[in-house]
């Protein structure tokens, strides 16, 4: 089931929580809307599903417009982070609830209740469980049947709002692993809120980025991080290191003592800030043409498969330390000690030039192999 979202504004008394915005979700598709706290995501949510109502707009869920249509009309599932269960209720009957409470015109005859129950409960692995009740199941399990009980009224939108938000991280992988799959066999059209970034990632098909009641971005994941369009976006997806580069007239961008040099292109003669991603820097021993960073070593951390390392800015200004994570075979130890003296060199970077509004420009030196250390003695 496609949605179309257009126009769609809400306030709280004084408070703009969504301005006007427009979204078109496609039938099967799988949307993450990511953001920081109080960005307006599960307000969004909350108006698709009709348990809140826009001041301004319309939505459409294909064809039909369910703008005012009650929530029980609009035949979406719903799982919300910690959704109770029904305590009193075994497992089965609480898969069985949104069945049971249908009109009697809809509602299907018991032997096929039990059936459909008895494959939800089988579809989240859990059929074994059927007789017990909810404070005899483990939180993933819990989800696991709250998704079950969304499903058995077999909604083609499903809505999920930090869903397993109050897991322990592997869990967590494993359930966003299950849920992907269980969408790509049923085929529904699924929008999750999130403010995990690597779960929105992971999961979606695209991922609406939003901030303040406002949507920066819509796209999938990959060109979100080729090309995000603005610092929000790219603060917002993984950590940077910003440079506050000055133009100097000639070749550089310069700080304080330290530069770097940008491609010929008019483009990047400009006052700005670059921003670099950390697994996009090389470290040196030494100065080169296309940069002088100098920076001392803080911080050396292995964290899985790559190693942090933490500098100091020397003799120009960062707001904070820079991070560059290596591979464990580009890491030697002996060469990147605490307390000592590298330069940095990005590989690739994304050039906001002042006073403009455009787009990010992308730059890459193609004089350097990507994933180089260069050492000399
Ligand atoms: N019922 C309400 N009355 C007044 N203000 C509200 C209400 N619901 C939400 N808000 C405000 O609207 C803004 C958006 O809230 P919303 O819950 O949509 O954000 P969110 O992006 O989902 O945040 P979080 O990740 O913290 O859940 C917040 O500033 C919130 O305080």
């Amino acid at each position: 089931m496609s949605i179309s979202i257009n126009n769609l504004s809400k306030t709280f008394g004084q408070f703009q929580a969504l301005t006007p915005l427009s979204l078109d979700i496609h039938d099967g598709e799988m949307i993450g809307l990511l953001g920081p706290s109080g960005s307006g995501k599960t307000t969004l949510l909350r108006i698709i599903a009709g348990l809140e109502t826009a001041n301004t707009g319309t939505i459409h869920f294909g064809g039909r417009d369910v703008t005012h249509l009650h929530v029980r009309e609009r035949r979406v599932g719903f799982v919300f982070q910690n959704y109770a269960l029904f305590r009193h209720m075994t497992i089965e009957e609480n898969v069985a609830f949104g069945l049971r409470v249908m009109d009697k015109k809809e509602r299907p005859s018991n032997q096929e209740i039990q059936k459909r129950v008895k494959d939800l409960l089988d579809i989240v692995q859990l059929g074994h469980l059927a007789k017990r009740y909810p404070e005899q199941l483990s939180g993933g399990q819990k989800q696991r049947i709250s998704l079950a009980r969304a499903l058995a009224t077999k909604p083609e939108v499903l809505l999920l709002d930090e869903p397993f938000g109050a897991l322990d991280s592997k869990v967590r992988k494993e359930l966003r692993r299950w849920l992907r799959s269980l969408h790509d066999e049923l085929g529904f059209t699924s929008v999750f809120v999130t403010h995990d970034q690597d779960e929105a990632m992971e999961l979606s098909d695209r991922v609406v980025v939003m901030s303040n009641g406002c949507i920066e971005q819509v796209d999938t994941p990959a060109r979100l991080y080729e090309q995000p369009n603005s610092r929000f976006v790219f603060d917002f997806l993984g950590n940077v290191n910003v440079f506050n580069a000055q133009w100097d007239g000639a070749q550089h961008w310069s700080n304080g003592q330290a530069f770097i040099t940008p491609h010929q292109e008019s483009q990047f003669q400009h006052n700005g800030l670059l921003y670099v991603r950390s697994h996009e820097i090389s470290l040196a021993n030494k100065e080169n043409k296309q940069a002088s960073l100098p920076a001392k070593v803080m911080s050396v951390t292995p964290i899985g498969a790559e190693v942090r390392v933490e500098l100091a800015p020397q003799g120009w200004e960062s707001d904070q330390y820079w991070e560059v994570r290596l591979s464990h075979r580009q890491f030697d130890s002996d060469k990147i000690r605490r307390g000592g003296i590298l330069y940095l060199v990005p590989q690739a970077g994304y050039f906001f030039a002042q006073d403009t509004h455009q787009d990010p420009l992308k730059l890459a030196w193609p004089f350097l192999e990507k994933d180089a250390v260069m050492f000399e003695i």
